[in-house]
């Protein structure tokens, strides 16, 4: 018992200590091990006993961590044997519990298990602390052999070590699982720290965003600082007190041709150079440093020298706490041209020979230039302020008027005429043009209007309206003016169902008088005439000269043809007397057309180019007379077209041929010469034409150019293969009308034929008619000369019908007359005739030409001429133009013509 309460005391100290080391150990209450169960089995199975336990021992029970052969898990502690145990240090046996006092009554002996035998190691931990036993328990008394005692030893050492190492696991678990929530916390700490950077960055990130953002706001704001200033019209500018530039735009380098560092060692007085603009410049800086601001114009003197005229104004600032001159500068080059050109205009609108006002949207005058006062008489005082009515003073009912306020209501330009009246009262034709100033704002403020006096003009006008209407020559009326006379005739006529009559009057020879007297002579006849027709009309009628020596007339109310007839036979005699001009006395007669409204055409036209058709059928009639328009003489005019279009083509198509008259020697009665005539024979007509029906023609369309050329080539052609024929050379003479005789291509027409043909000039002849020759005879002379030198010969055609001058004459290098057949013809029953035929021969024979008569066709002609010393003949009486073959057998048969 005191062994029980030895143990008890000290048990009671040493169970506090057990207990907190069994603690240490975390061992109680947990599940079965196998490490401990093995080592349990073993031992029941070394000590041969069915029940074994690794017993543990806490405050109040044993609790069995390995049991084998037991159904409990722990019994209380104070009926444990395992507390017997522990205070051994060998192992404790009962041998048999019923027999053993302290155990007999104990419930596990008494009851199950019903434990007689119990031998257990005790459980001593590495302080020397017993926790429990290991021990094996037998249902029977009994005894352990040494070695099942050593293996129980042994076998609690065991457990033992393996409880070290379930507290060291343990320990081992708990560091693990402590340091895996320390690291689960560092982790969580490590989140969160993780998270505050996050956060912290994504702030930092924001702010320096903010940052970033105000940085290229700033940037922006600085570039487009920079921007505005570079693309201000100007050049911008900062400079300190001393001049020394701190800032200046892009622009101010440029213009001046200064780089970035030249510019910021420049002084602002660097860029002039003239010293009025440098001591001005500086002044006006001084303005501005001490009164805030101040403008100036100047030139800016670039880098290579050039002036440019600027306008610059500075102002007083404050940067980085210096006082500092900003501004700007503008080129005013074109400022200055403007102000030049405004400065001209006003100087031309002040000399300005036309007057010019401003006013205002009344009318009222603002501005008048000195050509107002001039052309009005009003001085400029009385003028300004008063409305511009005042110039027309009470003659306010004019067309222009009326135009001109329309135009002001509407705000737009306009051009009248007006009459208008100066100071004096005097009446003058203003041409006004006016036209409305308008603001920027496109709406009118003002007019301008420019006054133009053409009174001068219009008196002018008048002249030229009279001289249009008027042949200046004669003064009869203008054709316009013929024209207009004839339109109204039509209308009144119409409305009173009367006629009208338009005639067409030509002088027969006027161009001949023209031609060989001259332009004055012409014109005084012209003159003459004209008053002789004025002489035979009726004050209603109008006579007009047409062109040239045509005259045309419009008889109004004219009732019949006879009445008509009447007055023209009265023309016709007029026109007959003759004319005294200069001393020569003429004798004209004219040619007479007519045509009658509306018979013969119902307008003006029509009218006039029938009368024109009579007229022609007058002449074709023999000149002398007048005709009434009749439709058959319309087809005389459209044959006479086609007569033209089929002489165009004979040409080409080869219808002429030449026939040759031959000339007589009178003195020898043979063949001397021959003349050309052409003659036509029209295809599929089966006839020769006489040249007297198409020359005239081919004269006035200009044809007989090429038909002459023609005529001389073949004349020459045939003439030289007559020659080579053997028949002695014969002379050909070739007609060469006016229109042909070009004095700047004939002489080389002619080298031409003679070359082509091969013929000696000298056996050409050239006949030209008197009037030709007498046209312009200066020219012609020279011409001839020249036709002369080549040793062409030369005769004058026609003498005596024209107005031949005998000092030109003498002039000509001509060979022959010839005498025209008119005076031949009445040789015998004109005596007359005769003296002037005899007169040309020997006016002829006087300037050593040979004279040639022409028509010869009786003895008695042949007689008279021979008998006057008429040198050649040409004429039926011996023969008429025959073929070239013809005048071949003729020459072979060398034929004489019997002159004795
Ligand atoms: N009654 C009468 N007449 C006679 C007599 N002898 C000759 N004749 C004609 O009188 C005209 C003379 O020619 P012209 O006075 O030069 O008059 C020529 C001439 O001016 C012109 N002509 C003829 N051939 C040409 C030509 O090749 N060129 C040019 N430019 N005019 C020509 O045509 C006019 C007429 O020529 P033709 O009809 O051939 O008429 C020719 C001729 O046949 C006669 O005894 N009695």
């Amino acid at each position: 018992m005191s062994e029980m309460q030895d143990f008890s005391s000290e048990g009671f100290l040493a169970d506090g200590i057990r207990l907190e080391t069994l603690a240490q150990y975390r061992i109680m209450d947990t599940a079965p091990e196998s490490r401990f169960d093995d080592l349990v089995t073993l031992v029941a199975k070394i000590c041969d006993t069915p029940m074994a336990i690794m017993s543990l021992l806490d405050e109040n029970r044993q609790w069995f961590k390995s049991r084998i052969g037991l159904d409990v898990s722990e019994t209380p502690k104070d009926i444990a044997f395992c507390r017997h145990t522990i205070q051994q240090d060998e192992v404790f046996v009962v041998h048999d519990a019923c027999a053993d006092p302290e155990f007999a009554q104990n419930p596990l002996v008494t009851g199950a298990p019903y434990i007689r035998f119990y031998a257990g190691a005790p459980l001593i931990a590495r302080n020397g602390v017993r926790l429990g036993s290991l021990a094996v328990l037998d249902r029977v008394p009994r005894d352990l052999s040494e070695l099942q005692m050593t293996a129980l030893r042994v076998l609690s050492r065991q457990v033992v070590a393996q409880l070290e190492l379930h507290r060291n696991l343990d320990e081992l678990t708990k560091a693990v699982a402590e340091r895996d929530s320390a690291a689960a916390s560092l982790h969580a700490s490590h989140r969160n720290l993780e998270y505050r950077v996050a956060e912290r960055t994504s702030e930092l990130n924001r702010a320096n965003a903010v940052l970033q953002d105000e940085f290229e706001r700033r940037a922006r704001e600085a570039r487009l600082s920079q921007d505005i200033i570079d693309s201000l019209p100007g050049i911008v500018y900062v400079f300190d007190q001393e001049g020394r530039f701190l800032r200046w735009n892009h622009n101010f380098e440029k213009v001046a041709g200064y780089t970035s560092e030249e510019m910021a060692r420049a002084h602002a007085l660097d860029f002039f150079d003239s010293e009025n603009d440098r001591s001005l410049v500086e002044r006006r800086i001084a303005d501005v440093l001490q009164n805030g601001s101040a403008a100036v114009e100047a030139d800016l003197c670039t880098r290579d020298g050039k002036r440019i005229p600027y306008y610059f104004n500075g102002a007083r600032i404050t940067l980085d706490g210096r006082l500092c001159v900003s501004g700007m500068g503008l080129d005013i080059t074109q400022r200055r041209l403007d102000e030049e050109t405004l400065r001209l205009r006003n100087r031309a609108i002040q000399a300005s020979v036309n007057a010019i006002i401003i006013t205002d949207l009344e009318g009222n005058i603002e501005y008048a230039n000195p050509a107002f006062e001039r052309i009005t008489g009003y001085p400029l005082p009385e003028t300004i302020g008063r409305n511009c009515r005042f110039l027309q003073q009470d003659d306010t009912e004019q067309p222009g008027v009326a135009a001109l306020r329309s135009a002001i209501l509407r705000r737009e330009e306009a051009s009248v005429l007006l009459r208008n009246y100066r100071k004096d009262g005097a009446l003058f034709w203003n041409d006004v043009h006016i036209a409305p100033v308008r603001g920027a704002d496109g709406i009118a403020t003002h007019f301008v209007g420019v006054l133009n006096d053409i009174t001068e003009i219009k008196h002018y006008e008048k002249e030229l309206e009279r001289q249009a209407n008027v042949d200046t020559l004669t003064d009869l009326a203008s054709r316009s003016l013929l024209k207009e006379r004839i339109r109204e005739g039509i209308a009144t006529a119409q409305l009173f169902d009367a006629s009208v009559a338009v005639g067409f009057l030509d002088l027969d020879n006027f161009k001949f008088i023209n031609d060989s007297l001259g332009h004055n002579i012409g014109d005084q006849l012209l003159k003459q005439v004209a008053r002789r027709l004025v002489g035979c009309l009726r004050g209603q009628d109008t006579i007009a000269r047409y062109g040239g020596d045509e005259f045309a007339f419009v008889l109004l109310g004219q009732k019949d043809e006879k009445t008509v007839a009447s007055l023209m036979e009265r023309i016709l005699t007029t026109i007959e007397r003759p004319f005294d001009i200069e001393g020569h006395r003429f004798f004209v007669s004219c040619s007479i057309g007519l045509s009658f409204f509306p018979k013969d055409g119902r307008d003006v036209d029509t009218l006039l180019r029938n009368a024109d058709v009579a007229m022609y059928r007058a002449k074709e009639r023999g000149r002398n007379n007048f005709q009434f328009y009749t439709p058959a003489m319309n087809r005389r005019a459209t044959e006479r077209l086609s007569l033209e279009s089929k002489l165009r083509q004979a040409l080409d198509d080869d219808e002429f041929v030449l026939h040759y008259q031959p000339k007589i020697d009178l003195r020898t009665g043979k063949i001397a010469g021959t003349e050309a005539l052409i003659r036509w024979t029209p295809a599929h007509e089966g006839r020769l034409v006489s040249p007297s029906t198409f020359i005239p023609l081919a004269e006035e369309t200009g044809l007989i150019v090429p038909i002459g050329e023609w005529v001389l080539y073949t004349a020459c052609a045939h003439h030289k293969t007559l020659q080579e024929s053997g028949l002695r050379p014969m002379r050909v003479a070739v007609n060469i009308s006016a229109r042909q005789f070009e004095p700047q291509t004939i002489v080389a027409t002619v080298r031409e034929a003679l070359v082509a043909s091969g013929l000696d000039a000298n056996l050409l002849e050239l006949e030209l008619t008197e009037s030709l020759v007498m046209q312009n005879p200066e020219e012609i002379i020279k011409v001839l000369h020249d036709l002369k030198d080549m040793g062409v010969h030369l005769a004058i055609d026609d003498f005596g019908t024209g107005y031949s001058s005998l000092s030109y004459l003498q002039r000509f290098p001509v060979d022959r007359l010839k005498i025209d057949q008119s005076f031949v013809r009445d040789i015998g029953n004109d005596p007359n005739d005769a003296i002037i035929a005899r007169a040309i021969i020997s006016l002829g024979h006087s300037l050593g030409l040979a004279v040639v008569a022409e028509g010869v066709s009786s003895e008695e002609q042949l007689a008279f001429l021979r008998d006057n010393g008429c040198d050649e003949m040409q004429g039926y009486l011996f023969s008429h133009a025959v073929p070239v073959d013809e005048l071949k057998n003729m020459l072979e048969r060398d034929k004489k013509l019997a002159v004795n």
